[in-house]
């Protein structure tokens, strides 16, 4: 079968303003095929150097992406459709990952165990092999960068396939990581979308799969990988609580609340998009959050003070404005926001716009409270008691994230170790410092990016026994 029998994406690939910006050729079996055979060839020079020596590359490219972060974040831009200010963000935690990485590439050792009659036995901490990693459109650059930076740094190499709607970024990542030193082939980028992902799940050389993406496609890797006995990390959707008691500081709590809904157009995993507000605060907090989210600007994304670009295609657009309108067909209130909108620019007409929207009257029954939205849209709802409000932000199948905003230090610490979520922000919200680690509970996945935990999702032990001794025969 040839490449292009294999792509399901239509090419070329549009972007988020309606423009075509690059067209890019789907791999097929003969590409990923290629990848893998390079991937092992540069796995056998990289996975025989210490730990120091891939750190001093790692360093070496988290470097060059810090210098080159402007070029970056412009064609994150371009690619996803995000405003600039934020692309500078996914840029700056991309290199970070790596330093992070890199500093933990040199410590990274098996223990010594002494054992009866002087033998003792030994662990080595070893690559896995050929990684690859597969990754949705909201962060191309970010998750391309989570993802290899510790697969790196234990010793593997990594084949990645972006998104078929956010091809380009991760090219210059592939770019850097080449400059900065890592063996051809180490780090491969293929493209295409389920055809080209299924190859590589399937392919018998490949050692684990981590991906990025929704609870359906993640079901079918974990099937793929489950008949290859393969290791997986799973990054999947969320429909996070964000729970605010009435003796919170409302200031921040409102800031809180815009920062958990209206990050890249609302399009990211770990979003507060249940907002329980304690009674006594709702009206006044909801007054506050609605003046805000009509202040965002919406606009061309590549201006600096843009904090809101287009949706990323047109059947997402439709998708999210059509959550809207079953929210209000079953009684929730729109007091903002919800609408497609059109800027005067002309060169922005053919973008996918919305205005950001707040949903009130919620319901738990709600599909908007129970589904996944992935767009610029925040429920709201309320609550008279903390064990009421933990009862209901853990009745979801999701587990990604969650937050509490409160005074109440106790409470605070009481609360997050109730909820049933990988992640718990307090007094803040989408705080992810790459020293920490990130992933879900329940259908929002399992493993972990970032933070020390991650070095165990991309390395295997093997145990040495050594005998000092005479054999012992039983026989
Ligand atoms: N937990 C996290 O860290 C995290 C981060 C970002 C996005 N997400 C989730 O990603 C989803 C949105 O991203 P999306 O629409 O790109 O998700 P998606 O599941 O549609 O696609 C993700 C990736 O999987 C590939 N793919 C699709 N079908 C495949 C198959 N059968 N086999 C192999 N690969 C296949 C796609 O081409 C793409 O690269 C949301 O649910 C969001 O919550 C999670
Ligand atoms: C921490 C950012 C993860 C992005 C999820 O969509």
């Amino acid at each position: 079968m040839s490449a292009w029998q294999l792509c399901e994406v239509t090419l070329p690939f549009p972007v988020s303003l309606g423009r075509v910006i690059a067209t890019v050729t789907c791999s097929g079996e003969k590409e990923v095929n290629l990848a893998v055979q390079d991937a092992k060839a540069a796995f056998k020079i990289w996975s025989k150097k210490s730990g120091l020596e891939r750190g001093q590359i790692l360093f070496e490219a988290a470097r060059m992406i810090r210098e080159r972060t402007e070029e970056i974040a412009i064609m994150e831009t371009i690619n996803n459709g995000k405003s600039i200010f934020e692309a500078r963000d996914d840029i700056k935690t991309s290199w970070q990952c790596l330093e992070f990485f890199a500093g933990l590439a040199g410590s990274m050792a098996g223990e010594h165990i002494q054992l009866p009659g002087g033998s003792f036995g030994y662990t080595r901490r070893e690559p896995l092999g050929v990684c690859v990693g597969i990754g949705a459109w909201n962060y191309p650059f970010q998750i391309a960068s989570w993802k290899s930076a510790p697969a790196l740094a234990c010793g593997n190499a990594m084949i990645f396939k972006p998104s078929p709607f956010t091809p380009l970024s991760v090219l210059l990542l592939a770019e850097i990581y080449t400059e900065a030193g890592v063996p051809p082939g180490l780090f491969n980028v293929v493209q295409g979308g389920a055809a080209t992902g299924q190859l590589l799940c399937q392919h018998h050389d490949v050692a684990k799969v981590s991906f990025t993406g929704s609870v359906p496609t993640g079901t079918k890797i974990i099937e793929m990988a489950a008949k290859g006995i393969k290791p997986v990390t799973l990054e999947l959707g969320g429909k996070s609580p964000l729970i605010i008691f009435s003796d919170c500081d409302l200031e921040n709590a409102v800031k809180g609340a815009l920062i958990a809904n209206f990050l890249t157009q609302g399009e990211v995993c770990c979003n507060g998009t249940r907002v329980f507000v304690q009674k006594e605060i709702l009206d006044k907090f909801t007054e506050q959050v609605v003046k805000a989210t009509q202040r965002i600007k919406i606009g061309d994304p590549l201006l600096e003070d843009t904090r809101m670009g287009p949706l990323i295609n047109r059947p997402h657009l439709e998708r999210v404005l059509g959550f809207v309108k079953q929210a209000k067909e079953q009684g929730a209130k729109v007091l903002c926001g919800g609408d497609l909108h059109v800027p005067r620019d002309p060169k922005l007409k053919g973008g996918y716009y919305m205005t950001p929207c707040v949903l009130t009257d919620c319901k738990d029954d709600m599909t908007c409270v129970k589904e996944e939205i992935f767009g610029p849209v925040m429920s709201i709802l309320s609550f008279d008691t903390e064990a009421e409000v933990l009862e209901r932000a853990n009745n979801t199948t999701f587990g990604l994230a969650s937050g509490v905003f409160t005074r109440d230090v106790q409470r605070a610490h009481r609360v997050a170790a109730e909820l049933q979520a990988g992640v718990c922000c307090i007094n803040n919200y989408n705080i992810n410092p790459v020293e920490l680690p990130f992933g879900g509970y329940k259908k929002s996945g399992f493993g972990r990016e970032n933070g020390r935990v991650t070095v165990e999702c991309y390395s295997q032990l093997k145990t040495v026994y050594v005998e000092m001794g005479d054999v012992e025969s039983v026989f």
